[in-house]
C-alpha cells in the first residue's frame, strides 16, 4: 500500500519545505491541480530534479486534449498523470497511448462517477489505475467514507482512494486494501506533518 501525499493549496516554498519534511514517509508526491494552475510544469521539473527517487504525480485532471496534456506532464518528469473519467473516451484512450509510450502512467479520477457501467467501459479501455475520490467541496457532507468501495468492486483495477483521509479514518479504509491511500490536508495542514506521514505509512 502506497501513500500519496497531496500537496493542494499550497505555495510553491510549503509544496517544496512539506515535501522535504515527509520524504521518508511518503511513495508518491502529487502535485495538485491548483499548483499546476499557479506554477505550471516548472514546478513538475523541480521537484523532479529535488526528488529523484520519489514518484510524482501531477493532478492535472485532464479531460479533453488528452495527448497534448499527458505529454506535457510526462515530459516535466511526473511518472504518473490524472484523467477525468466523464472523459471522451478517446480522449482516456489517446492519453493510456501517450502514457504506455513513454513508460509512465493514467490514473484516472472518479470524481463524481457512480455508475458501474462506466467502470466496464474504462475497463474495455485498457484502464487500470482508478481513484475513488471525494472532492474537497462535496467533503463538506461527508468525507471519503468505506461505502465507496462498492463501486470498483470485483473490478480487477488497482484503485487509489482520496477525500479528506486522516488518521482517524485511516485504519477502516485500509481492511479494504487499496493500493494507494491519498492524503492532503490531513499531512499539510498538520503542525507537524512528517509525523502525521510517518504515522500514517505505519
Ligand atoms: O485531488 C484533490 C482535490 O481535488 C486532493 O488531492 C485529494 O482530495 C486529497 O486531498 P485531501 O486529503 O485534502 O482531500
Amino acid at each position: 500500500m502506497k501513500l500519496q501525499l497531496a500537496l493542494d493549496r499550497l505555495t510553491r516554498e510549503e509544496c517544496l519545505r512539506i515535501a522535504k519534511e515527509t520524504e521518508e514517509s511518503i511513495d508518491i508526491i502529487e502535485i495538485g491541480t491548483g499548483v499546476i494552475k499557479e506554477y505550471g510544469m516548472a514546478i513538475i521539473r523541480e521537484m523532479r530534479a529535488l526528488f529523484p527517487d520519489i514518484l510524482i504525480l501531477a493532478d492535472m485532471k485532464t479531460c479533453d486534449a488528452g495527448k497534448h496534456e499527458a505529454r506535457q506532464a510526462f515530459e516535466a518528469g511526473a511518472d504518473i498523470t490524472t484523467v477525468m473519467a466523464f472523459s471522451s473516451d478517446l480522449t482516456i484512450k489517446d492519453t493510456l497511448q501517450v502514457a504506455e509510450e513513454m513508460g509512465a502512467q493514467i490514473m484516472i479520477d472518479l470524481l463524481e462517477v457512480h455508475s458501474r457501467d462506466r467502470l466496464a467501459e474504462l475497463k474495455e479501455l485498457g484502464v487500470q489505475l482508478v481513484s475513488l475520490h471525494v472532492g474537497k467541496d462535496k467533503q463538506t457532507e461527508g468525507k471519503f467514507n468505506t461505502a465507496l468501495f462498492s463501486l470498483v468492486e470485483g473490478f480487477d483495477f488497482e484503485v487509489a482512494v482520496a477525500g479528506g483521509i486522516n488518521l482517524e479514518s485511516l485504519p477502516e479504509i485500509t481492511t479494504h486494501h487499496p493500493d494507494i491511500i491519498i492524503a492532503g490536508s490531513s499531512i499539510t495542514g498538520a503542525e507537524n506533518p512528517a509525523s502525521v506521514a510517518a504515522e500514517m505509512k505505519k
